[in-house]
């Protein structure tokens, strides 16, 4: 498959999305008008300078309100068209894309149209260039692809074809398998972005909240099978115009729209697998088996704080690694593991932003399969240094400056404990924890897409709606992820007044700012972390009255959750009790859940009230209460 993505899908000037669209692997680029305007650069220099970075100009866009005008618009659309050809043969381009009109004095009329499309396409040819219509979804007249493909097809020029844009079709609802019947060599150039479903004008829905496939709500896998089915061969191109990815960093933005080409192109083969989709064969995303372990890196000034803590929530020290400065906490199937060690990376992140976890290690179904499956999705290696006779367990760069490690039970990578821990005793732990109910990652708002996308790219994943919870200092959105045994919920913080916000600015960057830990009996966990000195977070009558009135809750079960300081909630599918730590200094916090029924939320309702109690927790005895 050739890739390309339009240059304003990501920040910076011609020459910074450049060296970014080339660095993530793309093979072209679809110049929008505006951005060569901007440069301050020949038409052939820009030619020259694309090619340079290894890069081919697929598509000048756009050329607009061009069809079925009368003169003397007519005329001046058309020598307007003849100086943006003489402007592409200096580019080094032979595409060109026309959208359909919004001109006042546009007539509509698909044979009119048609005539002027074979007159543009005669033009077109005499130059060796090529000419495709895209409907716009605000069109004036043509706002559906099946109309421009009519256009298209009436025109019946070799040099005049038709452009898809997956937003125009699946953002009016059109159903993209009416594509199937578009003789692929009539399908010019493909244009793919993919958007949240949110009820607004559709024109201002396209300007600023597309995003890449497989970051929003559009079936853009129905689309990409039906094209593929034509037979079309040509490039597939991102055209994303989005008010985030236009002040974010283009490094990141291009490599996000990279990996989500690669995602999109093998859902389509899995989907429908005789389709030529032209990619490299690497593993299908597989669903997590258990969160194996979670390690936290820290240093001999905060080491007793931390383990005062572990063990106020139960876990017992049940072993510790064979070379390294690194101790195992269990408590149920949870595998804690605090690494002291004085040089690495550990020891780097420590010295870079205090305590935070550094390492998730997941059991997949097949390790080495997952490894090739992220790497083949663009994750960055982490490459690392064991022990004489130690596991080497394959690794990624995950959120911030975590890293994934992979291990699964039918290699040696199912004797982690055995071979690189002693044999560590397995203990039930003192507070009924069993096992990770979910880990909550604190990132700035703008890097949510990008983790989602990481996640449900890599593993065979599902993500929640977003959903906001308010802060007394701003708006947190936070999104789910779930991989089989893997709960993530991304946090995203709009400013630094939140917690979260500060969370991320006060560790330098996102992270782990919570683990929530599953039990089978909450009442009893509560009582006995109550009784081993758990920093409980104590929760306001207020809070319980509310709830009272909202759940007509038995009288003992609602002193019970005063007494406890548990929070509740209740769904159609089942109930939910959570109760959390106060925030250490550095924001980092537990939590402990029980899951009733089929219950499958994380209490969003409650988050409000825990942030506002974990704020109150926080403030220095002396100072005003919120
Ligand atoms: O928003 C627009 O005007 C616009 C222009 C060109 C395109 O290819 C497109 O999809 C939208
Ligand atoms: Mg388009």
């Amino acid at each position: 498959m050739k890739t390309s993505i339009a240059t304003v899908s990501i920040s910076g000037n011609f020459r910074e999305k450049l060296a970014a669209i080339a660095e993530a692997g793309f093979d072209g680029i679809e110049i929008f008008e505006q951005d060569f305007i901007a440069w301050d650069g020949s038409p052939r220099q820009v030619g020259r300078m694309v090619r340079d970075h290894g890069l081919e100009i697929t598509l000048f866009q756009p050329f607009r309100d061009f069809e079925c005008l009368p003169e003397p618009h007519r005329a001046r659309a058309f020598s307007r068209a003849r100086r943006k050809f003489d402007l592409m043969a200096e580019l080094g381009t032979d595409l060109m894309l026309v959208c359909s009109s919004v001109h006042p004095e546009s007539t509509g009329g698909v044979d009119r149209a048609a005539a002027d499309f074979r007159e543009l396409g005669e033009i077109a040819a005499e130059r060796g260039l090529r000419v495709g219509f895209e409907a716009l979804a605000w069109g004036r007249h043509f706002n559906d692809h099946r109309d421009a493909w009519e256009v298209v097809r009436r025109a019946d020029h070799p040099n005049a074809g038709l452009i898809l844009d997956s937003f125009h079709t699946l953002g009016r609802g059109l159903d993209p398998e009416t594509i199937r019947r578009i003789p692929g060599d009539r399908i010019f150039f493909v244009q793919l972005a993919d958007a949240p479903l949110i009820g607004m004008d559709l024109l201002y829905w396209s300007r600023h909240f597309r995003n890449m496939p497989g970051e929003g709500d559009l079936d853009v896998v129905g689309f990409m099978r039906a094209v593929m089915a034509t037979g079309y061969a040509g490039p597939l191109s991102l055209e994303i115009f989005n008010d985030q990815f236009r002040g974010g960093l283009p490094r990141l933005v291009a490599a996000d729209g990279h990996r989500s080409l690669v995602d999109l192109m093998d859902r389509v083969r899995r989907a429908e697998p005789a389709l030529p989709v032209g990619l490299q064969a690497f593993p299908p995303p597989a669903a997590v088996d258990a969160v194996e372990f979670i390690e936290f890196s820290t240093g001999p000034d905060e080491v007793p704080e931390l383990e005062a803590l572990l063990a106020a929530t139960g876990f017992v020290k049940a072993g510790h690694h064979v070379s390294k400065a690194v101790t195992l906490w269990r408590q149920g199937r949870i595998n804690l593991l605090v690494n002291c060690e004085t040089s690495g990376f550990a020891h780097s992140a420590y010295v870079s932003r205090g305590t935070s976890v550094t390492e998730i290690g997941l059991t997949m179904p097949d390790a080495a399969a997952s490894f090739a499956r992220a790497v083949a999705l663009g994750a960055e290696v982490h490459e690392q240094t064991t022990g004489p006779g130690e596991l080497s367990i394959p690794a990624i760069a995950g959120v911030g400056t975590s890293m994934l490690r992979f291990l699964d039970r039918e290699t040696d990578l199912g004797s982690i404990w055995e071979v690189d821990f002693n044999h560590p005793t397995e203990t039930l732990g003192a507070a009924g924890l069993l096992r990770v109910d979910h880990i909550a990652q604190t990132m700035a708002h703008d890097e949510m897409l990008s983790w989602a996308l990481f996640y449900t790219s890599i593993f065979d994943a599902s993500r929640s709606a977003m959903v906001d919870v308010v802060d007394p200092g701003g708006l947190v959105r936070s999104q789910a992820v779930e991989s089989g045994a893997l709960r993530v919920t991304l946090n995203g913080a709009e400013t630094r007044r939140t917690l979260a916000g500060r969370f991320i600015s006060e560790s330098l960057g996102a992270s782990v700012q919570h683990i929530a830990f599953a039990t089978d009996d909450i009442f009893g966990t509560a009582a006995r972390l109550a009784a081993s000195g758990f920093p409980i977070l104590r929760i306001g009558a207020n809070y319980y009255d509310d709830l009272d009135a909202r759940f007509g809750l038995e009288p003992e079960l609602s002193q019970r959750l005063r007494d406890g300081s548990i929070l509740y909630d209740r769904d159609a599918e089942g109930e939910f009790f959570q109760l959390y730590s106060t925030s250490r200094a550095d924001g980092m916090f537990f939590e402990v859940v029980e899951r009733r029924g089929r219950y499958a939320g994380y209490g969003a309702p409650n988050a409000p009230f825990r942030i506002a109690a974990q704020r109150r927790a926080a403030r220095p005895a002396g100072l005003p209460r919120e």
